[in-house]
C-alpha cells in the first residue's frame, strides 16, 4: 500500500518513524500503553449504549455526544495501529478524527445551553493543526511540534467545555453532574497544557509513543479518561435535566404553568401542618371562571385555552411571590395565601376579582375576550384541617357564584349570613 511502511510490527516514536523493530511480538511497556488506548475504545463503545439510551431529539447535545464517541473510537483504532497502519491513517487521520471528536463533544455541551457551535473558528482550528502536523512529519520530522500543537488544540476545546457547563451549573437542582463535568473538563485542560508546556521545555524528548515512560503513562491515562470522563458527566447532566423536567411537570399544570392540583394539596399540606404547630394564619382562595362555557362555545377552545393561562398570568401579578397559585381542574383555580389573615385574604381576592374583570384575555377576529371570576376565600380556623378549610373555602365560592359572579366572598361572612347573624 503507498505510503504505508513495512514493518509489520514495530516501535515507532512520535512522527512514525521505526526506532525499533520486533517483528513478532510487541514488548510488553508497549504492549501496556497499547492496552490502555483499547480500553478507551472499549469504554467509548460502552458509552455509546450508555449514550444511546438518552440520545433523542429532546435531549438536546446527545446526538453530538453520540457522534463524538463514535470519531473517538475512530481515532482510538488509529492511534492504536500505530507501526502496523500507514503514517496517514495512524498520525494524520487519527488527530483529525480525535480534533473531530473532542470539538464534537463540544458541540454537544453548546447545544445543550442552547447555543450554536462555533463552527467556523474550530474548522480553522483544526485545518492549523493539520497543517502543522503535515509541515513538522513530512517536511522538518519534529514530532515534539506535533504535540505540542495537538495538546493546545485539545486543551483549549476542554477549557471551553469546562466554562460552557460552569455557566449551566444552577441554581436549584443537584450540581453534581454539571460540578463533575466542569471538573472533568478542567483537570483534562490543564493535563492538555503541562503536556504541550512539557514538549515546549523539553523539545528533544523524542521517547517512542509507546514506551513506557512515567511521563507517557501519564499522558495516556489523560487520554483514557478524556472522553469516557466527558461523556459520563453529559449523561448524567442529560439525566439531571429528565428528572428536572419530569419534575416540573407533576408540579405544575402544562396548560397554564400554575401549580398543579398534586403539588398544590401538597403544599397547602405543609403549610397546614406549620400553622398548627407554630400558629400564624392561613388562607385559601378558590376561583372559578364565569361563564366559561360560553367563552369556548362563542371563540373556540384554543381561545378557552389562552384565557385559562391569562388568568394565571394575571393572578400571578396580584399575589406574592410566597403565595402558590394552582390549576385544580377546568376552569377552577386556587391561591394559598401563608400568613394572610381573613382581611387580607379578602383584600387580595378583590384585587384579583377587579384586575381579571378589567383585563382583555384573548383577541379573537378582532374581539377582545374578557372573563370575570368569582372567588371564595377562607382562613384557617384553630385546630381546622385542611379539608374543612377547602370545603369552607369552596362554600365561599358557591356562594359568590349563586349571588351574581364576578364577585369575592369570604367563608366567615357567608357562614354568618347562613346562621342569620
Ligand atoms: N378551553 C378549555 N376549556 C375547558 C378546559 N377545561 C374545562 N373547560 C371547559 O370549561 C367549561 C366549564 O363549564 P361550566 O362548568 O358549565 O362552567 P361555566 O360555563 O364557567 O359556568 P359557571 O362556572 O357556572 O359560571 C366547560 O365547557 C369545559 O369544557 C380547558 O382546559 N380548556
Amino acid at each position: 500500500m503507498p505510503g504505508m511502511r513495512r514493518h509489520p510490527l514495530v516501535l515507532l516514536d512520535y512522527s512514525g518513524i521505526v526506532s525499533q523493530t520486533r517483528p513478532h511480538f510487541l514488548p510488553s511497556a508497549m504492549l501496556s500503553l497499547v492496552s490502555l488506548i483499547l480500553e478507551t475504545m472499549a469504554l467509548s463503545v460502552v458509552m455509546l449504549f450508555v449514550l444511546s439510551s438518552v440520545t433523542c431529539e429532546e435531549n438536546s447535545g446527545t446526538r453530538e455526544w453520540f457522534r463524538a464517541n463514535i470519531l473517538a473510537v475512530a481515532a482510538l483504532l488509529g492511534y492504536a495501529g500505530r507501526g502496523m497502519l500507514p503514517d496517514v491513517l495512524s498520525i494524520e487521520a487519527a488527530n483529525l478524527l480525535f480534533m473531530a471528536a473532542i470539538s464534537m463533544m463540544l458541540a454537544g455541551f453548546r447545544r445543550y445551553e442552547g447555543k450554536t457551535f462555533p463552527t467556523k473558528l474550530l474548522a480553522g482550528g483544526m485545518a492549523v493543526v493539520m497543517a502543522v502536523i503535515l509541515v513538522f512529519h513530512y517536511g522538518v520530522d519534529l514530532p515534539g511540534v506535533r504535540v505540542i500543537t495537538v495538546s493546545i488544540f485539545h486543551g483549549g476545546v476542554c477549557f471551553a467545555i469546562g466554562m460552557t457547563v460552569r455557566r449551566m451549573i444552577p441554581a436549584s437542582q443537584p450540581h453534581y453532574p454539571f460540578l463533575f463535568t466542569v471538573v472533568a473538563a478542567f483537570a483534562l485542560a490543564f493535563g492538555y497544557a503541562v503536556r504541550a508546556v512539557h514538549y515546549m521545555l523539553l523539545p528533544n524528548l523524542a521517547v517512542p509513543l509507546f514506551a513506557s515512560t512515567v511521563w507517557n503513562t501519564v499522558y495516556f491515562s489523560l487520554g483514557t479518561l478524556a472522553f469516557p470522563g466527558l461523556t459520563l458527566g453529559a449523561v448524567m447532566m442529560t439525566n439531571a435535566r429528565s428528572l428536572a423536567k419530569a419534575a416540573y411537570a407533576a408540579d405544575h399544570d402544562h396548560l397554564t404553568g400554575a401549580c398543579s392540583r398534586r403539588a398544590f394539596f401538597q403544599l397547602a399540606e405543609r403549610e397546614h401542618m406549620r400553622k398548627l404547630r407554630t400558629g400564624g394564619d392561613l388562607s385559601v382562595l378558590l376561583f372559578d371562571a364565569d361563564h366559561f362555557k360560553a367563552i369556548n362555545d362563542s371563540f373556540g377552545h384554543a381561545v378557552g385555552d389562552q384565557v385559562l393561562a391569562e388568568i394565571v398570568k394575571c393572578t400571578q401579578k396580584v399575589i406574592r411571590n410566597i403565595d402558590v397559585c394552582a390549576r385544580l381542574g377546568g376552569e377552577e383555580f386556587a391561591v394559598l395565601l401563608p400568613g394572610a389573615d381573613a382581611g387580607t385574604a379578602i383584600s387580595v381576592a378583590e384585587r384579583l376579582r377587579a384586575a381579571l374583570e378589567g383585563a382583555v384575555l384573548a383577541t379573537s377576529a378582532n374581539a377582545s375576550v374578557t372573563c370575570t371570576v368569582s372567588i371564595g376565600s377562607a382562613t384557617l380556623q384553630p385546630q381546622e384541617t385542611l379539608a374543612a378549610l377547602l370545603v369552607r373555602a369552596d362554600r365561599a365560592l358557591y356562594a359568590a357564584k349563586s349571588a351574581g359572579r364576578n364577585r369575592a366572598m369570604c367563608a366567615e361572612d357567608v357562614r354568618r349570613i347562613e346562621v342569620g347573624t
